[in-house]
């Protein structure tokens, strides 16, 4: 598809936000002591580099691969898990960290797997959220940017693997 893209959240905005965040999370697990993130690849990489940077105490982190978007623009609803964590969840705190919600498919799949295997606690943080597109609803506990139904990329987020590495994000506008 042709397409342009223009600039949404400057990198400053993120930032700064970024620090809002850290800050909530910080005062949510200042008693936990071994707080595991579990980042959802590959969208959630950048975000998770930037936001454990801010993250005080001993915290660990872990990835998981979930893919249902492939190449396409919309959600297959079938989602895989194509890699597991590493960690042991049973009895931590974990707070599971993700780019963007939209349908909802993904951290619904994700949370419930987690939450069969007995965690201390399950929270959710997303950097950017599409409350119009959700087919599921899951509950979010950590919100950085509300945004309206638009394509976006940039800050780990691709469209075709495109553009994860811009740092700042963008929406994606499509040309006839
Ligand atoms: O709420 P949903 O409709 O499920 O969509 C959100 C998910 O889709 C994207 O990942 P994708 O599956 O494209 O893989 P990627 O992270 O490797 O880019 C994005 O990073 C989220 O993980
Ligand atoms: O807006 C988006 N951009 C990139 N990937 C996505 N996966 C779900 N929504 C999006
Ligand atoms: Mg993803």
């Amino acid at each position: 598809m042709k397409h342009t893209i223009e600039v949404m959240i400057s990198t400053d905005e993120i930032d700064q936000k970024l620090d809002v965040l850290a800050d909530k999370i910080n005062a949510h697990y200042a008693d936990s002591e071994r707080l595991l993130m579990v980042g959802l690849l590959k969208g959630s990489v950048v975000f998770m580099a930037d936001l454990c940077r801010r993250i005080k105490g001993h915290v660990e982190i872990d990835f998981m691969s979930v893919s249902s978007y492939g190449k396409a623009m919309t959600s297959s609803r079938d989602v895989k898990i194509l890699k597991d964590v590493q960690s042991e969840i049973q009895g931590r705190d974990v707070l599971i960290v993700e780019d963007l919600i939209d349908s909802g498919n993904t951290l619904n799949k994700v949370r419930e797997m987690l939450l069969l295997r007995e965690p201390k606690s399950l929270a959710l943080c997303t950097l950017l959220d599409k409350p119009e597109r959700r087919e599921v609803e899951v509950p979010v506990d950590f919100i950085g940017f509300t945004i309206s139904d638009e394509f976006i990329v940039g800050y780990g987020i691709d469209y075709a693997e495109k553009y994860r590495n811009l740092p700042y994000i963008a929406k994606v506008i499509p040309l006839d």
